[in-house]
């Protein structure tokens, strides 16, 4: 439930951010407002409407409508025309940490929070550190791609990192709810944003690096920066970094709070020894301080093996005993979407993955190639999201070589022409020995790769993931409904039957 708040008091915690001139005009000493909200379509009678310049559209020119959908307050950083009290400050942008934590009554002090960054596996890696901190005992809030849950509870969110009023509004609902811990998958475009400020994490958690969201960054550098802001020590109390690529251990030499090395190099605090995965679930060997450990996980490929071992790490520096770890990590049902495995039972495996990074493909690649049976192939459904990192699209065709078959399809092109995105990936595939087959639509080339694969085969959707909406214009009133892993399940009755009676999925696990 959402305090409300003086008038006063918002002034107040807008003048403790230092950059500039603090002005209020109206407002009785009375006035009292309730919610920040940053959208004025999302207005309710008492909200401060935070008027945010963004790169489609301009809050202050919203703040009409605003005034009409009942807001109390606005908050500005320019003049804007209007009878409503008025606080101006010099970027609305900065304000919305504080101000949002103020309105939704601080509730990141009531919670022991960690935070999870790294270009693939946050999604995956907070949902493993949220159960091993419930298995420590504490309710545990996660608030990431896939949404905000607690409990039992959980609610839709756009963003991976929503923005800063939502965010803390999020936390509110969790401290409500009885958590005394949060996770937040806190993506470099937040980072960079300023929707994580104000949140002073126990723990920042780092998955690993690789070239992404440069529309949004310019620069590798500056994609890297953002990141790496996550780690310092007014961010933090301490790191956990997973070091087996060269960033992550740049990372770990510059951070200054104390950092636990995760990895398989011999420096590492957290070492993982060994690991095996099938399609059953992963298990690995750690050591730390205290000795080996064996961890098993539902979790399936080798992709995890850094994931577990990162979450393992932070239920270390959090005190979570060993056994509650394990039990924790153990329990953890794969996300929606990352690595979900169907079919098997005498049918072939499809597994549908996120992977929308060059790395990741290769490494979904890896796994599928790991869960076919003797003398099975690796059949790849991929696409690529249309206006967005182009520069990834010959990546992805050049780390699609490793598959035996390709099916290229659309992914949702955002009105770019889909038959443009095919070819630049078909660039990088140029001179493969893999079977290359186009088939535009989506369902189609999702039910062809099922019917073409046989029983030791392995259909390996990517890019999309969790996602159930796909788009082929720049209006989002024409998205339909698509989801990867319903397509391939009905594929998989139709071409190839009900599970075989007698045959288990995990007699095909390595
Ligand atoms: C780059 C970025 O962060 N963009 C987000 C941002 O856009 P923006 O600031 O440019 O906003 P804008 O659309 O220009 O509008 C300006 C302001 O006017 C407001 N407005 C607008 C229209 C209206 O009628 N009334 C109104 O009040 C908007 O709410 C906003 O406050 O604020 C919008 C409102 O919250 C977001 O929808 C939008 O996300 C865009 C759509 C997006 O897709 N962002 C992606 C790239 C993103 O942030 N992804 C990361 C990374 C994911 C990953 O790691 O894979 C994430 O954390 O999700």
């Amino acid at each position: 439930m959402l305090p409300t708040v003086p008038w006063s008091e918002v002034e107040r915690r807008a003048r403790t951010l230092p950059g500039g001139p603090v002005v209020r005009s109206g407002g009785a000493d009375d006035l009292t407002v309730r919610g920040l909200v940053t959208d004025s379509r999302r207005v309710v009678p008492g909200s401060l409407f935070a008027c945010v310049r963004g790169a489609a559209s301009d809050g202050h020119r919203h703040a009409a409508a605003a005034a009409r959908a009942g807001a109390a307050a606005l908050l500005v950083d320019r003049p804007v025309t209007t009878d409503l009290p008025v606080l101006c400050v010099p970027w609305v942008r900065a304000q919305l940490g504080p101000l949002g934590a103020l309105l939704a009554g601080d509730p990141a002090l009531e919670l022991g929070l960690v935070g999870v960054t790294g270009s693939n596996g946050k999604t995956t890696t907070s949902a493993l550190v949220g159960g091993v901190l419930e298995a420590g005992g504490d309710r545990t809030g996660v608030v990431g791609t896939l949404g905000a849950r607690v409990g039992t509870r959980s609610r839709l969110t756009a963003l991976t990192t929503p923005e800063a009023p939502e965010l803390h509004e999020l936390l509110r609902w969790m401290v409500d709810a009885g958590a005394r811990r949060a996770v937040v998958e806190a993506s470099s475009i937040a980072l960079d944003r300023g929707r994580v400020d104000g949140l002073d994490l126990d723990v920042a958690v780092f998955t690993g690096f690789e070239e992404d969201h440069l529309d949004h960054h310019g620069t590798l550098e500056h994609y890297w920066a953002s990141k790496a802001r996550l780690f310092e020590p007014d961010r933090t109390a301490a790191g956990v970094v997973v070091v087996d690529d060269p960033w992550g251990r740049r990372l770990a030499d510059q951070a200054r709070v104390p950092v636990t090395r995760v990895g398989t190099a011999s420096d590492a605090d957290v070492r993982v020894l060994g690991w095996r995965t099938g399609a059953a679930g992963t298990e690995l060997l750690l050591a730390d301080d205290t000795g080996g450990h064996r961890v098993r996980s539902r979790l399936v490929g080798r992709v995890h093996v850094g994931n577990l071992a990162a979450a393992w790490a932070t239920g270390r520096v959090l005190g979570v005993p060993a056994d509650r770890i394990a039990a924790g990590l153990a329990a953890v049902a794969p996300p929606r979407g990352r690595g979900t495995v169907l079919g098997g039972s005498g049918r072939p495996v499809v597994v549908v993955d996120y992977a929308h990074t060059p790395r990741a493909l290769a490494a979904a690649i890896t796994t599928a190639r790991d869960l076919c049976g003797p003398g099975g192939r690796v059949h790849l459904v991929l696409g690529a999201r249309g206006r967005r990192d182009r520069y990834k699209r010959q990546g992805l065709g050049e780390s699609a070589r490793a598959a035996d078959c390709v099916w290229l399809t659309n992914e949702g092109s955002h009105g770019e022409d889909p038959a443009a995105i095919i070819a630049e990936l078909r660039v990088g595939l140029f001179g493969t020995n893999a079977a290359v087959h186009t088939v535009p639509d989506r369902r189609q080339a999702i039910s062809a790769a099922v019917r073409a694969a046989g029983p030791a085969d392995v259909v390996l959707v990517v890019g999309r993931g969790h996602e159930t909406r796909l788009l082929d214009t720049t209006d989002p009133r024409d998205a339909v409904h698509l989801d990867d892993a319903e397509v391939a399940n009905t594929a998989l009755i139709a071409e190839h039957g009900p599970p075989a009676r007698g045959v288990g999925r995990a007699e095909r696990a390595s």
